[in-house]
């Protein structure tokens, strides 16, 4: 029986972003894992080089960080992963060429599955917790950009996105709550 690969790679129907899930080495303690590995990455086809490490801790369920993404000459890659609890992790095609523009993938990423979601340039990101007391840690490309710092209604009627908010109003910053249309932003990718 092949042993479990070390890093396990799965594609998703929007072109690079990939859902990636390292090995756990479990004992009677617990377990161990690699959570990031260069050379893991480059056998797998993925050479970015992250160069700065962002955490975020949401206190309540339902809350929706999103929809975020940087312009060029800013634009970051993202490697998303939980720390503790759970989210729905949201990755928006923002690529105008793109055959798959202005569609989504929504991937539950959580402390118990170990589950991490590659949202590359050209994509706009977000996450709704699913439970409290959630922390997300990501890698990204580039430093934040103030400036290039830019952002899609999280409830935009075009996207359609199903946060799993079970209908209720989700706890947003206040940037978040008046977040350009889909339709109304001119895609810089
Ligand atoms: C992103 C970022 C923020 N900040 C400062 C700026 C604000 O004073 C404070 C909170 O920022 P913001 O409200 O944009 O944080 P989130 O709503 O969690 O935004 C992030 O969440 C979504 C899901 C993302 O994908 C982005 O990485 C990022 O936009 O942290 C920094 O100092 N550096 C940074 O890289």
């Amino acid at each position: 029986m092949s042993a479990q690969p070390l890093l396990d790679v799965t594609r998703t129907e929007l072109e690079g972003v990939v859902i990636l899930k390292p090995r756990r080495f479990g004992d009677g303690r617990g377990w161990f894992t690699e959570s990031f590995n260069t050379a893991r990455m480059r056998e797998a086809g993925i050479d970015l080089d992250f160069i700065q490490d962002n955490q975020s801790f949401s206190a309540d369920k339902g809350t929706v960080r999103g929809l975020h993404y940087q312009t060029p000459p800013a634009a970051q890659d993202k490697l998303v992963r939980v720390l503790a609890g759970a989210i729905l992790d949201v990755a928006v095609d923002l690529r105008r060429a793109s055959p798959t523009y202005g569609r989504h993938v929504s991937v539950e990423l959580s402390a118990e599955n170990g589950l991490q979601l590659l949202v590359p340039k050209g994509f706009a990101h977000g996450f709704s917790t699913l439970t409290p007391d959630t922390m997300v840690f990501y890698k990204v490309t580039a430093p934040y950009a103030p400036d290039c710092d830019k952002g899609i209604a999280f409830d935009d009627p075009d996207l359609k996105i199903d946060w799993g908010l079970g209908g209720e109003t989700p706890i947003l910053s206040d940037k978040d709550g008046r977040q350009p249309s889909f339709a109304s932003v001119e895609s810089p990718f």
